[in-house]
């Protein structure tokens, strides 16, 4: 089988197409527990498409919890009010009415960033972050003899590490964040003088645990949305996005082009759409079982990717069709590509489970994708183009009559 990797266009690289999703991998296994810790660590493993819905998972949460944070802050103006002396009052009060102002430019930052991942990261780290400034900001300012006087500051590094396990953060995320809030305990206890003393180190085990314990449901929080998303989005036999996931990715894609080149000048970014259909695939079914047949689709997958750039899109549009998403190949280009994986399928030794060669043809239909159109109307011409390509006598690429084409 060649496994030749064609070059992207040069022109095409560092152009936003990161904001694409990188085609999954295949064969890749629905995992569960410890296996989850490698996705679970950090974000580099996640795709770019998980990354943005875990963003708008992680959006929904700071915008719930900022609200809960901007109106319990002005309610503990009354306690202040009843514990604090007149004079400390106006410096706790300035403190809590900067607090409230960052915590609403939080939510109005959360809400303002529904496809900006960095964005909305940036706000959940200011939700933790303006409270923690706030205690802070309090220690030093507050003469040390007034700090007994403070009720209710002294649990806030207790409710941001509690409130870490609300968010899908990562580990190591939540890990700086832990630390973080363990050293502001130890600050003000240094500034109060309990450091060191039986009461502290008990509130820095207490919050240790309690970081413990978010970081746990951190993990099994991250790795539920995994896989909930995986789910959702691919297919379980091959490991390639789902039809569901396919539709979205072909928006992205257009949109990606408008982006790229402006609305209106379609035909600059070209991008084509290959669908291709496995010949008379329930022959191989019934010859050598369905199971042979499930591992055939799951070598021509394997093939598929093998023989496509990290940024075009391989999906299973369902049964033993597939399409193929090639980004920044206008007609021409996708035509030879579609032969090529055509010569590649026709050369390959797919084999059945005892190793058994099983002769396997696929026949090809080739489309632009308008980036103006409904991608159904792409999916449309390219199985026009693939039933063509059948009716002609199978293994062979068809084009479509594609309008408006100008490369
Ligand atoms: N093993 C296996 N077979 C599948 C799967 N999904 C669909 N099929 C089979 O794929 C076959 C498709 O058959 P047809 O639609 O008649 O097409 P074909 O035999 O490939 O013939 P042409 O497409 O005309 O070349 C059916 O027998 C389905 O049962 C699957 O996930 N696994």
């Amino acid at each position: 089988m060649f496994t030749s990797k064609s070059r992207e266009p040069r022109e095409y690289q560092n152009r936003g197409l990161d904001a694409l999703a990188e085609p999954p991998e295949v064969g890749h296994e629905l995992f569960v527990g410890l296996s989850a810790l490698r996705d679970t660590l950090s974000s580099r493993h996640h795709t770019r498409d998980f990354a943005f819905a875990h963003a708008r998972y992680l959006r929904s949460r700071v915008l719930a919890l900022g609200l809960i944070f901007a109106l319990l802050s002005p309610l503990w103006i009354v306690v202040d009010t009843l514990v604090l002396p007149v004079e400390l009052l106006r410096y706790t009060l300035l403190g809590r009415v900067m607090l409230m102002l960052g915590l609403v430019g939080v939510l109005a930052l959360a809400y303002l960033s529904r496809e900006r991942i960095r964005r909305i990261r940036f706000s959940a780290g200011m939700l933790l972050a303006l409270p923690a400034a706030f205690y802070l900001l309090v220690l030093v300012i507050l003469p040390q003899e007034q700090l007994v006087n403070l009720v209710g500051y002294g649990f806030i590094p207790f409710l941001l590490v509690a409130a870490l396990s609300v968010f899908p953060f990562t580990l190591l995320e939540s890990l700086g964040a832990g630390l973080a809030m363990l050293g502001l305990l130890a600050f003000a206890q240094l500034t109060d003088g309990s450091w060191l003393s039986g009461q502290g180190v008990e509130s820095l085990w207490l919050l240790a645990t309690l970081l413990v314990v978010s970081l746990a449901a951190n993990h099994f929080q991250l790795s539920l949305l995994l896989r909930l998303y995986r789910q959702a989005t691919h297919d379980p036999l091959t490991g390639l996005f789902n039809r569901g996931a396919l539709e979205v990715h072909l928006s992205k894609v257009q949109t990606w082009q408008r982006a790229t080149e402006g609305q209106g000048s379609f035909g600059n970014v070209p991008c084509s759409l290959l669908m291709l259909d496995l010949d008379h695939f329930k022959r191989i079914n019934d010859s050598y079982g369905h199971s042979a047949g499930d591992r055939v689709l799951c070598q021509f997958a394997d093939l598929l990717v093998r023989q496509t750039r990290r940024h075009d899109c391989v999906a299973r549009y369902g049964g033993e069709e597939f399409v193929i998403i090639l980004v920044g190949s206008g007609e021409a280009r996708a035509m030879e590509v579609a032969e090529r994986i055509r010569y590649a399928v026709e050369k390959s030794e797919f084999t059945d489970h005892d190793g058994k060669i099983i002769a396997v043809t696929t026949s090809i239909g080739v489309t632009r994708l308008l980036q103006d159109e409904p991608p159904q109307q792409a999916l449309k011409r390219a199985d026009e183009a693939l039933y063509r390509a059948k009716r002609e006598g199978r293994n062979q690429v068809m084009g479509a009559n594609d309008p408006l084409i100008g490369e």
